[in-house]
């Protein structure tokens, strides 16, 4: 089977700055993936280059058999590349039912809008697997920190995406919420295909995520595998505050 997404000999330079250095990735259709590293090893910029926000200096992205180096990140989000920033992106003052809606209605055609049964249906089912269902009347703004990355998760989902492309979202969380994101991106991946990219720092949320962990240092790929793997790569330790025991 080939890869949905895959990144090739990704260079990126900002000047005299070598953020990205020959990253070569290939990530399945309904896989997780967690990127680690330490402040300023390229995360992001690998993360904006997929989504169309920056070009590489060098090298390719390829979605579905598909060349979209270059491509807007507008046409990137609608051929089903989205990402999630670390600040949610939803609107505070509706409902949180009519945030997902409003997802909805982003990618229904006129005729589907007028289909209430089943989109009732799609709304509800929605809800009930980012654990919103009770909060479905709640203004958006009233919900708890973790509550509204979730919100946004799910919009996320209602739209037409394959892939999601999160930043750090457990940042700000507490251990229960960062528990229940770990169980809401397996369910992501398990039960509705989506292949999801994040870049985090909570070690607790990529070892629970139990999925494929890529440490970059300094804008190269240190190594890649499951996160036991990972952790105990001795130049990944080193990379974290010389022996780090957080790893
Ligand atoms: N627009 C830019 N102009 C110049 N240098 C940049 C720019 N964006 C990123 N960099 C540099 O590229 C390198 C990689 O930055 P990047 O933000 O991708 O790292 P990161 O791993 O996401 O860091 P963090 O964990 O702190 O968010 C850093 O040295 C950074 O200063």
């Amino acid at each position: 089977m080939s890869a949905l997404l895959e990144v090739r000999s990704v260079k990126k330079h900002f000047g005299g700055v070598r953020a990205l250095e020959c990253i070569d990735l290939s990530l399945d259709a309904g896989r997780i993936y967690c990127i680690v590293g330490p402040n300023g090893c390229g995360k992001s910029t690998l993360l904006s280059i997929i989504s169309g926000e920056q070009r590489p200096t060098a090298g390719s992205i390829w979605f579905a058999g598909k060349e979209i180096t270059g491509i807007s990140p507008s046409r990137i989000a609608r051929m089903g590349i989205l990402r999630k920033f670390q600040a949610p992106s939803i609107f505070p003052e509706l409902s949180v039912a009519e945030n997902v809606e409003c997802a909805f209605m982003a990618k229904r055609s006129a005729i589907e809008r007028l289909t209430t049964t089943r989109h009732v249906a799609s709304l509800t089912e929605l809800l009930r697997t980012i654990g919103l269902e009770h909060r479905a009347e709640m203004l958006a703004e009233d919900l708890a920190h973790g509550e509204k990355q979730w919100l946004e998760i799910g919009m996320l989902l209602a739209g037409d995406s394959a892939v999601l492309l999160l930043d750090e979202p457990t940042a700000g969380m507490t251990m229960r919420e960062t528990q229940q994101t770990v169980e809401l991106i397996r369910r992501i991946s398990s039960d509705h295909g989506r292949t999801v990219l994040a870049i985090e720092h909570d070690m607790s949320f990529v070892a629970g995520l139990q999925c494929e962990v890529i440490a970059l240092l300094r804008g190269k790929v240190l190594c890649t595998g499951t996160y036991a793997e990972v952790s105990s790569n001795p130049e990944v330790r080193e990379a974290y505050l010389g022996t780090a025991s957080h790893v």
